[in-house]
């Protein structure tokens, strides 16, 4: 039996929450879910119970996601290695065919997860309804094989999804302008999506408390980063591996107009309700500048 205090807790968090789900009622949100948030089934059931309750108080949620480590897991399994150029993997005919299966089984995986809370979900991949899109990306100078570029969103499908009261599900995959298929890297395919949407509001779940001075040692997480500083930290190489292409999507969201812009622990319970629905915030929040923080500390 729960005490009294608990029941008074809980009534509070819900009325901190009133503002939050006023802000951002029939606003276009974007998740983007991969890394280790993903291997766990039960921080993937919590990931999307929370992504349903953002539908649910009236919001517009649409998820973006990846699965490198299913894939990577996968092409074990075949016998392949995954090799990796700034991040990105590196896509020859097989790998394209190995991972855009993975893909869908983690699409699909995610709609099940979605259904069955009894909230209305579509999976689709960048190829349907011409939603990504794109050209050759080159890492570094060095042709990587078939992954792309993302040159355009037809936000066409998602807008009908979304009107229709569906949480939209997108795989990174595509197509280039001769319909060959594509390996898009999750995070820019939700940072285009999100663009193009003209989304309020994007959020990375990552596999780290957020973007850290030290990576090594989760008490110099910093809260908020405005585009100067980012800019500051990558310079001076305080910011690389996966988190490098992470915030400069997150650079490009911010510069292409979605105001809020987060990096949030994707390990962490419920880290999508703390983020939105609690004044303090969590992870790191990426703004244009300072004056536009919108969590109290
Ligand atoms: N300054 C930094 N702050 C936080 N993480 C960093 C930083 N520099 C490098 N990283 C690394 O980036 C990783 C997150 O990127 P990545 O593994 O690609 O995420 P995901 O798989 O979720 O897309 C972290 O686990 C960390 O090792
Ligand atoms: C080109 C490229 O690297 N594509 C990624 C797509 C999946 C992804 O990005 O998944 P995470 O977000 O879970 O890392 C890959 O093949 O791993």
């Amino acid at each position: 039996m729960e005490s009294m205090e608990e029941v008074m807790f809980k009534a509070q968090t819900l009325i901190e929450a009133l503002p939050y789900i006023r802000e951002f009622s029939n606003k276009k949100v974007v998740v983007k879910y991969g890394g280790s948030a993903m291997i766990d089934k039960e921080l993937q059931l919590s990931v999307i119970k929370d992504v349903a309750l953002l539908k649910l108080v009236g919001m517009q949620p649409i998820i973006v996601h990846g699965g490198g480590k299913e894939i990577s897991k996968w092409m074990g399994k075949v016998g392949k290695e995954s090799e990796f150029v700034e991040g990105l993997r590196v896509t020859d005919e097989e790998t394209m065919e190995i991972a855009e299966m993975v893909l869908g089984k983690v699409n699909k995986g995610l709609v099940q997860m979605v259904e069955k809370l009894g909230v209305k979900a579509v999976g689709l991949s960048g190829k349907d309804g011409g939603i990504l899109k794109v050209e050759k990306k080159l890492a570094n100078g060095q042709d990587i094989g078939y992954v792309g570029n993302i040159t355009s969103v037809n936000t066409e499908l998602i807008d009908t999804l979304i009107a229709n009261d569906f949480i939209p599900i997108i795989a990174p995959v595509g197509l280039d302008k001769d319909y060959q298929t594509y390996n898009i890297n999750a995070d820019d395919a939700a940072c285009a999506v999100a663009t193009a949407i003209g989304a309020e509001k994007l959020a990375f779940l990552t596999d780290i408390e957020g973007v850290c001075t030290n990576p090594e040692d989760k008490n110099t997480l910093i809260s908020v980063l405005t585009l100067d500083e980012a800019d500051k930290l990558i310079e001076n190489g305080v910011i690389g591996g996966g988190m490098l292409p992470k915030i400069k999507n997150c650079i490009d969201a911010v510069n292409n107009g979605v105001s809020r812009v987060h990096i949030l622990d994707g390990r962490k319970n419920h880290c999508l309700l703390l983020e939105f629905f609690t004044k303090r915030g969590i992870g790191t929040a990426i703004l244009k500048h300072e004056g536009m923080l919108e969590h109290e500390s």
